[in-house]
């Protein structure tokens, strides 16, 4: 069977800005008034490689600025990597930067076609499918309102619900899910484990080890973005654990 996802020597770089202490007038003329100017690169990701199969569920771990968001973001092509590849195998449905796919003039109910649309359904799906991606986000009493109106659980409702009724094969899902209320949290969880039964192969970023580990075949962890560990995900969420020094399985991993 084809892996649902693949990524080889995957590499993203971005600018380093750095102040610059300029020693002449004409230095500080072409370093600008602010006198920060970018200078170098740094690698937010670099030499990463893993494969997700279908109906697999791969967390990925690590620290504020390990690179797991710049991770997601370009398998959810928002972004091009600067070194190495991807291949997805299907329709990619992702609960990414919360309401970056939302325009935000628009109501709920026109960001439902827009969203669906562009993840690649047909306009007569999405008519199809409308009262259910509504009730899944239970929003139903404000989806006429511009979306600059929602409060941001509801955007992550919204896109989440959009986003699952896609039918993609490959689920990206980021720390976003958090910021629904614990019953929504439930339910989406649920949903995932139940697309992941039918095939769906899933990524998901969490900050909550207990999470990984219950519901993640793998996991990798990442640290400065390069992959520091991988494997079953009890035991990198151990290793991860470990290294943060947490010691309650349940503790949140916000280091
Ligand atoms: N557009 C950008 N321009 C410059 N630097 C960026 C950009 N996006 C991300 N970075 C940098 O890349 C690194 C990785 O960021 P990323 O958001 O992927 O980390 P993360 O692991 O998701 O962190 P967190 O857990 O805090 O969400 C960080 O140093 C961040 O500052």
């Amino acid at each position: 069977m084809h892996p649902a996802i693949t990524v080889q020597s995957l590499g993203k770089r971005f600018r380093c800005y750095t102040r610059h202490h300029s020693r002449t007038i004409m230095e500080a003329a072409l370093a600008g008034w602010r006198g920060v100017r970018s200078n170098d690169y740094f690698w937010a990701l670099r030499d990463v490689s893993f494969t997700v199969a279908p109906g697999e569920m791969l967390g990925v771990v690590g620290r504020n600025g390990a690179g797991k968001s710049t991770l997601l973001r370009l398998l959810g092509r928002v972004g091009r990597p600067d070194e190495g590849n991807i291949v997805l195998n299907g329709r990619v449905g992702a609960l990414l930067d919360l309401g970056a796919g939302f325009h935000t003039d628009l109501t709920g109910r026109e960001n439902v076609f827009v969203n669906a649309v562009v993840a690649g359904l047909l306009q007569r799906e999405v008519r199809r499918q409308f009262d259910s991606i509504v009730e899944f986000a239970e929003i139903a009493q404000f989806i006429d309102n511009p979306i600059r109106t929602y409060s941001t659980g509801m955007m992550m409702r919204l896109a989440f619900s959009v986003a699952v009724h896609t039918h993609p094969a490959i689920l990206l899902v980021d720390e976003h899910l958090s910021v629904g209320d614990q019953a929504f949290q439930n339910k989406c969880l649920d949903r995932i484990a139940q697309m992941k039964a039918e095939g769906c192969a899933v990524v998901l970023i969490s900050h909550n080890a207990k999470q990984i580990e219950e519901l993640c075949d793998r996991a990798i962890w990442l640290n400065q973005g390069r992959i520091w560990a991988e494997g079953e995900a009890d035991t990198v969420v151990e290793q991860y654990r470990g290294a943060m020094g947490a010691v309650s399985p349940s503790e949140e991993l916000t280091q």
